[in-house]
């Protein structure tokens, strides 16, 4: 193919392209990206801003491995998400983010994601999407299904970060005031990166007008709302020194942490990380799997064999082989967090060559990595869970290929790989059991093809509109 690197002026760049593409942005680098030789190309931003982009498995090793030191999350991107995520594990690097690390990984040991599986998600499912879904079928109604996941993996997040319920995910479908005033912060902050004009935003919020305003005053009643939570939970503790909770603010609390703004930053990045990507992953999924109904029977096969009543629980969510390698198919076309960025420290080379200044901002592209067809083959755009999967004659079963996490980074890859990856599995493994066990899911318009857009995560635009209808033979 040829290559559709778009032309570039002086002072403007690109602008004329990328203004043009603005609605599109991560498809439109997507088809650069893949078009070059090399898979990497440098995108020339107004004011003579740089941003290399790589679909490159060996420049993503480079960046997230093997030169980890040299590319962080930099300046620009900490400067611009500081008002909301302040320093926590999102938005640090270096000692800060180490430490933050390596208390949070003990909430993902095995002990802490049985408990998390076996009874925080297969509560919210049992007593609230499996009701919920039972009565959209019997009165065949509509659902929104984005909105009813990304509910789900609210009131998920938020009982893992603190220990907190926001019962987000109830018939009435209300309207929960944290996760509406997260949604608004979310959307505000994610202008910044968007506007064209680099600076415009820092001139907004020193006059505090316009965006910077509505941000402003979300962000506090995010914070606020965390804050109260906090408390609440310090008065429990002064109370009763041996609570042994499980959530990760108990166990930072614990820790000896008790400084009220780092224990809410490390809570709003924990809430940020887990709650529209399992959201996002399961959605784009149960779109594919309602118009590929050769592998809705495979996972029904694979549900079914498990047989155990209510849904499986852990060992056989682990095991759930062919579930597993339908869920990265899904995600390596509509990865829920499709472009990553890092920022050099020093001047450096990358492997294919590409010469990278110091301070240059550099993104890994997962969207685009999941459709290169050197890597995937002739048939990339197709759905085919088998593509990760190998028929073992003497067992008689599937197992699992995996890819390495360079040439499929869709959780990242190194030492800041996702720390939520295997919790992630876990939970959306419960809900695809749980929910196509005893319903099929039905988009309510025939043939529907869904726009991809995305901030810090992707959706569906306008939502997932589907019909529920409950198997006979469940
Ligand atoms: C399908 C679901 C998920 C996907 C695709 C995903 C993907 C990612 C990606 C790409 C990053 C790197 C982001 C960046 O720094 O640019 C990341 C980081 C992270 N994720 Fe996930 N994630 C998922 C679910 C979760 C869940 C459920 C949790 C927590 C409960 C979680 C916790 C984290 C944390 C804490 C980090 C920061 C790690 C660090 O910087 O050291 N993720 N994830």
């Amino acid at each position: 193919t040829p290559t559709k690197i778009p032309s570039s002026y002086p002072i403007l760049g690109s602008i004329f392209a990328i203004w043009k593409n603005k609605e599109r942005r991560v498809q439109w680098i997507s088809d650069i990206v893949t078009s070059t030789p090399n898979l990497t190309f440098t995108l020339h931003r107004p004011f003579g801003y740089r941003q290399i982009f790589t679909a490159n498995a060996a420049n993503v090793q480079h960046i997230l491995k093997s030169h980890f030191h040299n590319y962080h999350k930099g300046e620009v991107f900490r400067r611009t998400l500081r008002d909301f995520l302040g320093d926590g594990i999102f938005n640090a690097d270096g000692e800060n983010w180490k430490f933050q690390r390596q208390v949070s990984s003990h909430q993902f040991n095995t002990k802490s994601l049985k408990n998390f599986v076996e009874h925080v998600v297969g509560v919210e499912l049992s007593d609230r999407l499996v009701p919920i879904l039972k009565n959209a079928a019997e009165n065949n109604n509509v659902l929104d299904f984005q909105d009813v996941l990304q509910r789900f993996a609210f009131d998920n997040i938020c009982k893992i970060a603190f220990g907190y319920d926001p019962a987000y995910l109830t018939p009435s479908l209300p309207d929960a005031k944290f996760a509406g005033v997260f949604d608004n912060a979310l959307k505000r902050i994610s202008e910044r990166f968007n506007s064209n004009i680099p600076f415009v935003w820092k001139i907004k919020r020193a006059l505090c007008i316009g965006t910077e305003r509505d941000l402003k005053i979300t962000v506090q009643q995010v914070r606020e709302f965390a804050s109260e939570i906090i408390r609440e939970k310090k008065q429990e503790y002064s109370l009763n020194e041996s609570n042994t909770n499980n959530d990760l603010l108990s166990r930072f609390l614990s820790s000896g942490h008790k400084d009220e703004v780092f224990v809410t930053d490390i809570v709003i990045s924990f809430i940020l990380a887990g709650r529209d990507t399992t959201s996002a992953a399961l959605t784009w999924f149960f779109w594919l799997v309602s118009k590929n109904p050769g592998v809705e029977n495979e996972i029904i096969k694979e549900i079914r064999g498990n047989n155990s009543e209510g849904g499986p629980i852990y060992d056989e969510v682990k095991n759930m082989v062919y579930t597993h390698a339908s869920l990265c198919e899904s995600m390596r076309l509509y990865p829920p967090v499709p472009v990553s960025t890092k920022s050099a420290v020093n001047d450096d080379v990358l492997p294919d060559g590409t010469v990278v200044k110091r301070g240059t901002r550099i993104s890994y592209h997962p969207y685009a990595m999941g459709r290169v067809e050197k890597v995937w083959g002739a048939d990339w755009a197709e759905f085919r869970p088998e593509r990760w999967l190998e028929w073992e004659e003497t067992a008689g079963k599937w197992s699992f290929v995996g890819r390495d996490s360079f040439t499929y980074p869709v959780f990242q890859a190194g030492p800041r790989i996702c720390l939520g990856k295997e919790m992630a599995f876990l939970q959306m493994k419960r809900v695809v059991a749980g929910v196509l066990r005893r319903f099929r899911v039905v988009p309510a318009v025939e043939g529907m093809e869904p726009v991809y857009v995305s901030d810090f995560t992707t959706k569906m635009k306008g939502g997932f509109p589907v019909k529920i209808e409950e198997r006979v033979d469940h």
